[in-house]
């Protein structure tokens, strides 16, 4: 008769332990495979100490396992958890935190909320290149300036752009190298997936890692107390939409478009997935509206006009601004001071955009 996995538990079952009860009560047993006529598991104990009372245990198993017909050779390794190393302190804005961003994600049933956090707004796009990071970045100095108590995670994972927008850099300190301690600029709380990599450093995750990146990022990072945590993702409907809405209690999201067709198209597409995934669409914002030319102060329609306010009239979503297209604009992102900071129209159009959403007690 095959020496069986049942023949050697009951076996051994009734094997009076040193601290009481028997082998067979006791959760220890691990591993244990029959290969042929070897036998082997591991016997898992709480520490040295009671590893050193086990030998006597482990002894019996033994002589009555090796009387058994068909096994000639047993082998029983008895192991201790090793204790989890001490976190290494680490002070300091620029020590590298000893995280590992992008490992695979925690089991977590379902939402979970951001102790501290009480808006998540998502601004996403359905094209790239529309200004999504842009209005994200302006839109939390506007809030800031409203008296919001201001967040804003950088989940653009293709392509990070907020550390050059908010102009911060260097690596986020983890004090005890379990949590990271966000950076701060122009009065908001500011984390991104960038600035956990290496300069130009691609990624290449693919979706659990994905999962795993955002998820520590959301759960992993000292916000504190947030009045609104704004997410910039990457354009289009993929993994990491799909994640924050699973993995975040999302308020809801707004929709970065230009009046071009095609990036209509693209945002309705984003739209579209924001309702299977039951986050409810805030609005439209339409960027890249108007131009007016600095010289003589002619206006012009570069990418067509009033697109998206038709958009989110057909749609019957709120349309919650124009933002113009400005030289200021880009260099101000690219200074790394936000053009809202400011005094000027594009600041005044992101001050009315703050105000709608904080009257509307979402941010
Ligand atoms: N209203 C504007 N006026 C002038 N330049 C703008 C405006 N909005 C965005 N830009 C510029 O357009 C470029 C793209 O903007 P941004 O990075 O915000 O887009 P995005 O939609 O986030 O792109 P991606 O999909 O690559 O993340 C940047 O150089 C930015 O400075």
């Amino acid at each position: 008769m095959p020496v069986t996995r049942e023949t050697i538990l009951t076996a051994i079952s009734d094997i009076a332990l040193p601290q009481g009860g028997t082998l067979g009560q006791a959760d220890l047993i691990r591993a244990l495979t029959i290969d042929q006529d070897t036998v082997r598991f591991v016997l898992e104990v709480e520490n040295a100490a009671t590893a050193q009372a086990m030998a006597p245990v482990e002894a019996e198993a033994r002589a009555r396992l090796e009387r058994i017909p068909g096994v000639a050779k047993v082998q029983i390794v008895m192991t201790a958890p090793a204790k989890p190393a001490p976190p290494k302190a680490v002070s300091g804005q620029g020590a590298a935190p000893s995280l590992k961003i992008g490992g695979h994600p925690t089991p977590q049933a379902g939402p979970q909320a951001i102790p501290g956090v009480r808006h998540i707004i998502a601004v996403g796009s359905g094209k790239g290149g529309v200004g999504k990071s842009t209005v994200t970045s302006n839109l939390a100095v506007a809030l800031a300036r409203a008296g919001r108590k201001v967040g804003l995670l950088d989940a653009d994972i293709y392509g990070p752009s907020q550390p050059r927008m908010m102009g911060v850099s260097g690596r986020p300190a983890s004090p005890d190298g379990q949590r990271i301690d966000p950076m701060h600029a122009h009065g908001v709380t500011v984390m991104s997936i960038g600035l956990m990599l290496k300069e130009g450093e691609a990624l290449v995750w693919r979706g659990p890692m994905l999962m795993g990146a955002l998820q520590q990022l959301l759960q992993q990072v000292n916000w504190g107390e947030l009045d609104v945590l704004l997410i910039d993702l990457p354009p289009g409907t993929g993994d990491v939409q799909l994640s924050l809405c699973q993995k975040a209690p999302v308020t809801g999201a707004i929709i970065v478009s230009t009046p071009q067709d095609v990036a209509l198209l693209d945002a309705r597409r984003a739209i579209d997935m924001f309702g299977k995934l039951k986050t409810p669409v805030l609005g439209l914002v339409e960027n890249m509206s108007t131009y007016i030319c600095p010289k003589c102060g002619h206006e012009a329609h570069l990418f067509g006009h009033g697109g998206v306010a038709a958009e989110a009239e057909a749609l019957n979503l709120p349309f919650l601004g124009a933002l113009p297209l400005e030289l200021e604009v880009r260099l101000a992102g690219d200074s790394g001071r936000p053009v809202a900071l400011g005094d000027g129209a594009v600041s005044e159009a992101y001050a009315r955009l703050a105000d709608r959403l904080v009257q509307g007690g979402i941010a």
